[in-house]
């Protein structure tokens, strides 16, 4: 089986890219999987340098092409927070509760209609052979009153999606992975996907 490598240590994503690669015949590892991999830091002011920084400095690491995601929640509101700083929103301890209660607390006064954000996500694919390959993908949602659903990770109990009438961590993995930021950035990258292989190919 092929293998592609993530370079992230969030359980939530890796399980998600799982199920999104095995259907291609993809077996993923992420960095879960290596002790001791660099924990790489995110100075960029874009989720597209900060994919770009996690997947280059991995594949030079590894010695092998890798995939970064940077991913985030975009709230209007908010003028765009938290942005990159989605992770660590509540503070450097990355409290996914601690984090969607930050957002909650900050909408309070904001009603329903101005409540609009969404989720977005860079991916890219880097290697010591070739140039970077980066694309993105979003969707679409409102943020609830309160959190709602026990599936995903991060602020999906908070992310409605008012096509569905739930939340994102309502749906069940195959129905976020249909809809998601994540799943709609691997759609795009796909269509570049057998070119890079190729070149890889062409490198050994
Ligand atoms: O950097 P890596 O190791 O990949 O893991 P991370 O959790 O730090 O990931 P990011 O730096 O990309 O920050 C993304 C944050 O945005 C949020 N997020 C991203 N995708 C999400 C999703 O599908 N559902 C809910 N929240 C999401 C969540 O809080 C993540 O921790
Ligand atoms: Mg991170």
């Amino acid at each position: 089986m092929k293998t592609v490598i993530i370079a992230t240590k969030n359980k939530g994503k890796a399980k998600e890219f799982e199920s999104l690669f095995h259907p291609k015949g993809y077996e993923v590892l992420t960095l879960l999987d290596f002790v001791g991999a660099t924990d790489v830091e995110e100075t960029g002011e874009t989720f597209e340098e900060n994919a770009i920084l996690k997947a280059e400095a991995i594949a030079k690491e590894f010695g092998r092409f890798v995939l970064a995601d940077d991913s985030g929640l975009i709230v209007d509101a908010l003028d765009g927070r938290p942005g990159v700083y989605s992770a660590r929103y509540a503070g450097e301890k990355k409290n996914d509760a601690a984090n969607t209660a930050k957002v909650l607390d900050e909408l309070e006064e904001v009603p329903e209609t101005e409540r609009t954000a969404r989720f977005y996500c860079a991916l890219a694919l880097a290697s010591p052979n070739q140039e970077t390959i980066t694309v993105s993908g979003s969707v679409e949602g409102l943020i609830a009153g309160k959190p709602e659903g026990e599936n995903g990770f991060g602020y999906d109990p908070v992310f409605y999606l008012k096509e569905k009438g739930k939340t994102m961590a309502e749906l069940n993995s195959e129905e976020k992975n249909a809809i998601s930021h994540r799943a709609n950035a691997l759609k795009v990258l796909e269509r570049k996907l057998d070119q890079f292989l190729a070149r890889e190919e062409g490198n050994r």
